[in-house]
């Protein structure tokens, strides 16, 4: 059935027009909406019956903003005209000069274009626990139906653009605190409140206010010129890549100097020239493809529902299971935590009571939901209690044998409907089930460390996996607020094995003779958090070592073997773990660059031998990046090809929360294409040409560039899925 949209309007007895905005799910201004709030607008200016107007959304939610879809629509044909005008027609002329007051009733969520609306209004009512923000920055664009100037002269300059910069929302009891809402009533007398206010207004009991006139928030120019100094800090410490925070103060001080109506014409003018940038692209692209995680074929597309799953048993409280622990506590799920002796067990416990309290002392958590939390869990050294539990997952060590006897044991312990997940990052899920019957129910719950904070969740499905329990941890990944993305079952799954060549490919630069801080301090400013050698520090040499043969034994076609990691370990260097790695680490104080490293670099590039003539190779920044992150690419195109993720914005969404990729890159895939397939064909070949198969470009990647198409142009599927 066809979704109904539209703008009705509703003239009562009293004389008031209640104007409803209907575009579900969440009464986004898409064009039809602005066109049909235009006529309302006109409508109710003209009729003689109206004395006073209210505006709100159906559904219980008054709107979440402009149709991002329109955003996409632009990157795709890059035509601006499809950007309706909205600003001075609609927000200025028609609602906020209007000779009629107009009092916003606002209820569930009043987002970017939608609180702009609602801003530009003469007063605001609103239900409690409504959502008010402008996000419009996490989208590389900037408020652009006026936010920019009617924010802070409703709740002051220093909190808007502390909101605007962080995207920050604030419910509606804040607002109403700070001066946005006007009054708070409950959602039953939402709309009658609203009628009453809008006609207090006509009828002079209540003052006919136009936010936009407004200066009495504003303070001083020099505080004012303040604060935006703050901000431009602000700016360059959070979004240092990004031009949309930038230009967003720019804007905003326009306005305090020149008055609202040149801000707003000014906001207009730069929305105009971000909704073009690639940063723009790659956000929007991240938005979108965040929500298409949820669609999985054959799974979400059935008619199955999920199971409630209401307790967990954790096998294994060390550092996975001690964060997976924790984010299912915080979610209210019952936990058994299961080790094998008291003295491990208490390690578990103290480290999920440890994390929980972290999350207290950073103001996260309450102290009454921490003890909620931890009243749910309890530990165990045996099987006795997994009868009633509806979901195990397995976090022991990286073992095969342990795992399958495990598992088998699990078979037996377990109610039959109970799902078996593992947390292996490494290890094929059918040989972890090889010697149970209960292959189907048997998939991947691979969490990222730490992770009860990490929001990725790759679900690993074998061959076997019953699309039910992949619903399943669906909605358990979801309840305990993680993205879920479906993967196929390969050594590596989608994020690890997409990125394995990361820290070869930095390995090999800095054999070549360039300086290993340089390469993770280029690495940076490119937009990831860590640079390669700071990441393999983090995760610790012990594990890179253990993990490499396997990665060669199905990847070693296109391995690089180099000597650093085992050098370093034999100094004694293990990575943050012991303080020592690549970099010194101590308590309090950022991780150091440690210049004695250098000797043990001098020793791996004697052992290597592959500067050309002896000589450091000399390298541009550029190339630093090319060299890094195109073997990656190239990856990522081979876990396209053999359908390891249902659709290339999966792998990007994955990059950008489980690599922790710059999201206004849009992922991985998405970044690559915007760079070029062709380009980085030519540059891998020519590379390959001189440093062999660790270079070599994948078929993939070679057919996509022939045939000048995107990576992520849908591919005629071989899906393991
Ligand atoms: C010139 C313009 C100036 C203006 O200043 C610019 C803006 O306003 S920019 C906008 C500023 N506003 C924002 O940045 C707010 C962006 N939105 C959000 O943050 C969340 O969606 C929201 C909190 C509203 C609901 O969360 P939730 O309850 O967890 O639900 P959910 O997240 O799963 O979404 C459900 C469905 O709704 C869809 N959809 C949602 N919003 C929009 C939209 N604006 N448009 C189109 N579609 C939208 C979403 O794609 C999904 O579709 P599907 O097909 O079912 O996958
Ligand atoms: N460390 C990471 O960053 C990371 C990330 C994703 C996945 N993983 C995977 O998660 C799993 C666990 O890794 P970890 O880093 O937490 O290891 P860990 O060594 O910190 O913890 C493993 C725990 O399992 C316990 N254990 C062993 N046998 C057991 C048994 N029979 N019953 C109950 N407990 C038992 C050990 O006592 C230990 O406390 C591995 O499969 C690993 O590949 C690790």
């Amino acid at each position: 059935m066809a979704k109904k949209i539209g703008v009705t309007m509703e003239v009562g007895n009293d004389g008031v027009a209640v104007i409803t905005i209907t575009n579900p799910p969440v009464n986004s201004l898409a064009s039809p909406i602005i066109a049909g709030l235009k006529e309302k607008f006109q409508d109710a200016n003209q009729r003689n019956d109206v004395k006073a107007i209210v505006l709100t959304g159906n559904n219980g939610r008054f709107s979440g903003g402009f149709d991002i879809n329109v955003f996409q629509q632009v990157h795709k044909t890059g035509d601006l005209s499809l950007m309706p005008e909205v600003s001075v027609e609609l927000v200025c002329n028609l609602m906020e000069d209007s000779r009629k007051p107009v009092v916003a009733a606002v209820e569930g969520l009043a987002l970017g274009g939608g609180l702009e609306l609602a801003m530009a209004c003469h007063a605001r009512v609103a239900a409690p626990k409504a959502q008010l923000g402008l996000p419009e920055l996490t989208l590389g664009v900037i408020p652009g139906f006026g936010g920019t100037q009617r924010l802070p002269r409703l709740v002051g300059l220093a909190k808007a653009t502390d909101m605007i910069l962080l995207s920050k929302s604030i419910l509606s009891e804040e607002g109403h605190k700070l001066g946005l809402v006007d009054a708070l009533v409950p959602p039953g007398d939402l709309l009658s409140a609203s009628r009453k206010w809008a006609l207090d207004i006509a009828d002079g009991r209540k003052p006919f206010l136009r936010s936009l006139h407004r200066t009495d928030k504003i303070g001083s120019l020099s505080e004012a010129r303040a604060i935006l100094k703050n901000s431009r800090q602000l700016a360059k410490k959070i979004a240092p890549n990004m031009p949309q925070h930038h230009a967003c103060i720019e804007v905003i001080e326009e306005g305090i100097v020149h008055g609202g109506y040149s801000g707003v014409l000014k906001e207009a003018e730069v929305f105009k020239q971000l909704v073009l940038s690639d940063t723009a692209k790659g956000l929007v692209h991240v938005f979108f493809a965040q929500r298409a995680t949820s669609k999985v074929p054959n799974v979400t597309d059935v008619g199955l529902k999920p199971r409630p799953i209401k307790k967990v048993a954790i096998i294994g409280g060390g550092l996975m299971g001690s964060g997976i622990a924790t984010a299912l506590l915080l979610s209210n799920i019952r936990v058994l935590l299961k080790e094998i002796n008291t003295e491990y067990l208490m390690k578990g416990i103290k480290s999920v009571e440890a994390n929980i309290k972290g999350l207290v002392s950073r103001g996260k958590l309450t102290q009454d939901k921490a003890g909620k939390a931890l009243s749910l869990l309890k530990g165990v050294l045996d099987y006795t209690e997994f009868k009633d539990v509806d979901m195990v997952i397995e976090a022991v060590i990286e073992n095969i044998q342990l795992k399958q006897s495990i598992f088998k044991e699990l078979e037996k312990v377990c109610s039959p409907h109970c799902i078996l997940a593992s947390n292996t990052s490494t290890i094929d899920l059918d040989v972890i089930g090889e010697k149970t019957n209960s292959k189907d129910r048997i998939v991947g719950a691979h969490f990222f460390s730490p992770a009860h904070l990490m929001t990725l969740l790759e679900i690993v499905r074998s061959k076997n996996t019953s699309a039910q329990v992949i619903l399943d941890l669906m909605a358990v990944g979801k309840a305990i607020k993680k993205v879920p993305v479906v993967v196929g079952n390969c050594i590596g799954f989608a994020v690890n094995r997409t990125f394995f060549p990361y820290a070869q490919a930095a390995h090999m630069l800095t054999n070549l003779g360039v300086d290993l801080f340089r390469i993770d301090s280029v690495i940076t400013s490119f937009g990831l958090p860590l640079g390669p050698f700071q990441l393999g520090d983090l995760a610790g040499h012990g594990i890179g070592l253990a993990v490499g043969p396997i990665y060669a034994k199905v990847y070693g076609d296109r391995m690089f073997n180099s000597p650093l990691t085992e050098l370093l370990l034999k100094s004694g260097r293990n990575g943050k773990i012991n303080g020592r790695g690549f970099y010194i680490y101590e308590k309090g104080s950022k991780p150091k660059p440690d210049p004695q490293v250098l000797s043990i670099v001098e020793e791996s590039r004697k052992l290597t031998n592959i500067m050309p003539g002896g000589k450091p190779r000399s390298v541009s920044d550029k190339e630093i990046v090319e060299m890094i992150l195109f073997p990656v690419v190239n990856e990522a195109c081979r876990v396209l090809d053999e359908g390891v993720v249902i659709r290339a914005a999966d792998l990007d969404i994955a990059s950008v929360l489980g690599m922790s990729f710059p999201s206004y890159r849009g992922g991985i895939v998405f970044w690559a294409d915007m760079v070029g397939p062709k380009y980085i064909y030519e540059r891998l070949k020519r590379l390959s040409e001189t440093y062999g198969g660790f270079f070599k470009p994948s078929r993939y990647l070679e057919e996509r560039a022939m045939k000048g198409m995107l990576l992520s142009e849908s591919q005629s599927s071989r899906s393991r899925m």
